[in-house]
């Protein structure tokens, strides 16, 4: 496979005339990029450009490419960029396993393999006989397990967190933050992780690149 990974070549955002964002990095798979910068630098911005939802207000140049291929052109869902947020909702009128089968990939049609994939899932997260319950009735660190795991289901081949931890208390929060690098190395995906926080950006343990 040619460059695996998330690169991101020449990617120049302006909106009003100002430049807000300016990269050019690579991020190879397993490993994770932190961005950093005050409120209203770009973070938010950067990954709507990759994950191809960026307001027409805003003008950009640059590629994304993933592994290799330029997906800079195509809809949203032929990216398979994952994407997960500060708050990450899951379906209320579903159970926590036909939340998780909504993400699972289209591929898997049985109706056993469907399960035995999410009970699989389940168990990962420390959520072994969970598939029945309803979402509300779960605490939020039981969610943010329940939104990663439905996310990574869904086969993204790479992994864009936006604030994803900042609502969890500290004890979760390093709980949750290690299952996602867990399961990004597991899945060797490459990781963009935008933060304030600077324990986050050293749990993440990589590059950290800043927006000014
Ligand atoms: N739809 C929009 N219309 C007008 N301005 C916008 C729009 N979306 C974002 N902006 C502006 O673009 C700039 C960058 O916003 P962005 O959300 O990317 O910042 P951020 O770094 O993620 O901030 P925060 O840390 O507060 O989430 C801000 O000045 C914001 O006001």
């Amino acid at each position: 496979m040619p460059d695996p990974g998330l690169t991101l070549d020449g990617v120049v955002i302006r909106r009003d005339g100002r430049t807000l964002v300016d990269i050019s990095d690579h991020v190879a798979p397993g490993e994770v990029l932190t961005v950093m910068g005050p409120s209203g630098s770009g973070k938010s911005t950067l990954l709507s450009y990759i994950i191809g939802t960026l307001d027409a207000g805003f003008a950009a140049q640059g590629q994304v490419k993933l592994n290799g291929t330029d997906i800079t052109d195509l809809a949203p869902e032929a990216r398979h960029v994952g994407i997960l947020f500060q708050d990450d909702l899951l379906f209320p009128h579903l159970s926590v396993g036909e939340n998780l089968a909504f993400g699972l990939r289209a591929s898997i049609k049985g109706r056993a393999e469907r399960k035995r994939k999410i009970d699989a899932a389940l168990e990962d997260i420390g959520l072994a006989g969970f598939a029945a319950r309803d979402p509300d009735t779960l605490s939020g660190g039981q969610k943010a397990r329940v939104s990663l795991m439905r996310m990574l289901l869904s086969g993204p081949k790479a992994l864009l967190l936006d604030e994803p931890f900042s609502r969890l208390d500290t004890e979760r929060r390093d709980k949750i933050r290690e299952l996602v690098f867990a399961q990004a190395r597991a899945n060797g995906l490459p990781v963009l992780l935008v933060t304030h926080d600077h324990a986050d950006a050293d749990a993440a343990g990589g590059r950290v690149h800043r927006l000014d």
